[in-house]
C-alpha cells in the first residue's frame, strides 16, 4: 500500500473568537468560505497533503476555540505543535492587543522551538481597518520576533500563503528529509545491483517531528 506521507506538520491556529480561524482552515483545506460565525467548541482539526519536491507533506491543522472558557482544553494542544499561527482581525484593534496574551500563553505552553507566525486576517475588509499593516509588522518583528503576513479567508489568498510560511519555516528539516529519502533510494538501487536486499526498495519510513 502506498505510504500516506513522508512528513507530518502539526500546526495550531490561535486568536480571539471571531477573528476567522475556522474560515482560514476551511479555505486552506477545502477552498471554501463560510460567512456565518459558528463558534468552535474546544478544538477541531483538518488535514491537507501536499507534494513538495518529491516529499509528501501532510499538514494537520488544529483550530482552537477563541472563547476564554475553552482555554484549559486548548492549551493542552500547544505542546504538540511545530507551528503556531497567532491570528487577529485587522478590523479589530482589540483582537490585535490580545495577541500579547496569546503570545505569552504560547511561551508558557508550547515547545521552545515552535515556529510562530502572526496573521492579520480579513484584509479584504480594508474600509474597516483598525490595525495598520506597518504597526503589526513592527510589533511582530520587534516585540515577538515572529514572521507576519496579512491574509483573507474571504478572497482566497490563504492557502498558498499558509503553506509557504509553514514550508519556509521548516525548510531545513524538509531538506534533510529529502536528502535522506534520496540516499535511501540510492542505497536500494545499489543493493539491487549487487544482488543484496532481494530487490525490494528500502521503505523510507515516515518522519514526524512530534
Ligand atoms: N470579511 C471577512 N470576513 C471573514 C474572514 N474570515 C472570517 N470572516 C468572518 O468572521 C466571522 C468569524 O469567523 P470564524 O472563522 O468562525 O471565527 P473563529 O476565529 O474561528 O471564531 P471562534 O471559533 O469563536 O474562535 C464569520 O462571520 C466569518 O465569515 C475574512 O477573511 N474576511
Amino acid at each position: 500500500m502506498a505510504k500516506q506521507y513522508d512528513v507530518l506538520f502539526r500546526l495550531l491556529l490561535l486568536g480571539d473568537s471571531g477573528v476567522g480561524k475556522t474560515c482560514l482552515l476551511c479555505r486552506f483545506t477545502d477552498n471554501e468560505f463560510h460567512p456565518s460565525h459558528i463558534s468552535t467548541i474546544g478544538v477541531d482539526f483538518k488535514m491537507k497533503t501536499l507534494m513538495i519536491d518529491g516529499v509528501k507533506v501532510r499538514i494537520q491543522i488544529w483550530d482552537t476555540a477563541g472563547q476564554e472558557r475553552y482555554q484549559t482544553i486548548t492549551k493542552q494542544y500547544y505542546r504538540r505543535a511545530q507551528g503556531i499561527f497567532l491570528v487577529y482581525d485587522i478590523t479589530s484593534e482589540r483582537s490585535f492587543q490580545h495577541i500579547m496574551k496569546w503570545a505569552s500563553d504560547v511561551d508558557e505552553y508550547a515547545p521552545e522551538k515552535v515556529q510562530k507566525i502572526l496573521v492579520g486576517n480579513k484584509s479584504d475588509d480594508g474600509d474597516k481597518r483598525q490595525v495598520a499593516t506597518a504597526q503589526a509588522h513592527k510589533v511582530a518583528a520587534e516585540s515577538y520576533g515572529m514572521d507576519f503576513f496579512e491574509t483573507s479567508a474571504y478572497n482566497n489568498h490563504t492557502s498558498q500563503r499558509l503553506a509557504e510560511q509553514v514550508l519556509a519555516a521548516n525548510k531545513k528539516d524538509l531538506d534533510l528529509l529529502r536528502m535522506s529519502i534520496t540516499d535511501e533510494l540510492d542505497l536500494a538501487a545499489l543493493e539491487d545491483e549487487e544482488g543484496i536486499g532481494g530487490g525490494a526498495a528500502a521503505d523510507p519510513g515516515r518522519s514526524c517531528w512530534c
